[in-house]
């Protein structure tokens, strides 16, 4: 069917050059227009905007050199290229690891291998969002400090190390007493996995973010930064005004309300697949049954 609509094309415009198309053709640049506009929204939510705006800057002074011949120039820059890219790649090690982590998170990916079959199990329930929203603004009343970490897909054993290893289940009770002041655990973050608490005082990546506002200290900082490097939810509750923030994907919502943390935490609560698949099946059974 290619062909022919390609010869009828030929038949019409005998002077053009018409290439021939294939199906394979057209997945393939779906593919590579989908892999640069991924490679675009990366490099503008990320640092990676003011390293091409460096590297472009760095390839009009070569075109100059190399226009006017200053070969010592094109010297330094033929020799020094590997190097660079090393350093980009050291520079950006973060961002390049959660854009690998984030092709791992995709759904599609999990639809078809279902590898992470294991923690849908550790999904967590309403009780534990309710305690959770419930915890932070009792919290941000008496104006306690908070910092907790709901992780998702991404494992995070490495900053789960960095406390006191923990295995409670999550109640608003727990979190605040956590929490108070001059008590041992109340430095730091907790990890939230599923409904449970795996671990307290935990010590989080500092975002270095510029353009996060003055007023913030460290606790905001860490919640932007394990935001930046995990799909975590973090919230903070800041000792100084009493609100809630969120941050999630590299931004930080701040001040938010109840309603608002309940939607962000039911919005990442792993929607268990094999039971919606089994209701659906259940609800095919039964109307085929009733149909009978
Ligand atoms: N890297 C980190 N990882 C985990 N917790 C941290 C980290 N840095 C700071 N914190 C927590 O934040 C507290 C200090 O908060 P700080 O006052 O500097 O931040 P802030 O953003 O101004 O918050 P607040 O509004 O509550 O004052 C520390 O006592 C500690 O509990």
């Amino acid at each position: 069917m290619n062909n022919r609509f390609f010869e009828a094309l030929r038949g019409y415009f005998p002077d053009w050059y018409l290439p021939d198309v294939y199906w394979t053709d057209i997945v393939e640049i779906v593919i590579v227009a989908f892999l640069i506009y991924q490679l675009m929204v990366w490099i503008k939510n990320t640092k990676a905007w003011m390293l091409l705006k460096g590297i472009l800057v760095l390839a009009v002074f070569i075109l100059v050199a190399a226009i006017l011949r200053m070969n010592t120039i094109l010297w330094i820059a033929r020799n020094s290229v590997s190097i660079l890219a090393i350093a980009a790649i050291v520079v950006f090690q973060p961002e390049l690891r959660r854009a690998l982590e984030k092709l791992g998170e995709k759904r599609f990916l999990t639809a078809i291998v279902p590898l992470d079959k294991g923690k849908e199990n550790e999904r967590f329930s309403s009780r534990t969002i309710d305690s959770i929203v419930d915890a932070c603004f009792a919290m941000g009343k008496v104006k306690t400090g908070a910092l907790i970490v709901v992780e998702q897909a991404i494992r995070l054993t490495e900053y789960e190390s960095t406390g006191i290893y923990l295995d409670c289940i999550v109640s608003s009770q727990v979190l605040i007493n956590i929490f108070e002041h001059n008590t041992p655990l109340h430095d730091g973050a907790i990890i939230v996995r599923g409904n449970r608490i795996v671990s307290a005082t935990c010590y989080l990546p500092l975002s270095d973010n510029m353009e996060i506002s003055k007023e913030l200290g460290t606790r905001h900082r860490a919640a932007l930064g394990m935001s930046e490097v995990s799909d975590a939810l973090v919230i903070a509750v800041s000792e100084e005004t009493g609100y809630v923030s969120v941050a999630q994907g590299g931004q930080l919502v701040r001040n938010v309300t109840p309603e608002y943390l309940k939607e962000s935490l039911i919005r990442i609560q792993t929607k268990n697949t094999e039971k919606k698949i089994a209701r659906l099946w259940k609800g095919r059974r039964k109307h085929e049954r009733e149909t009978d």
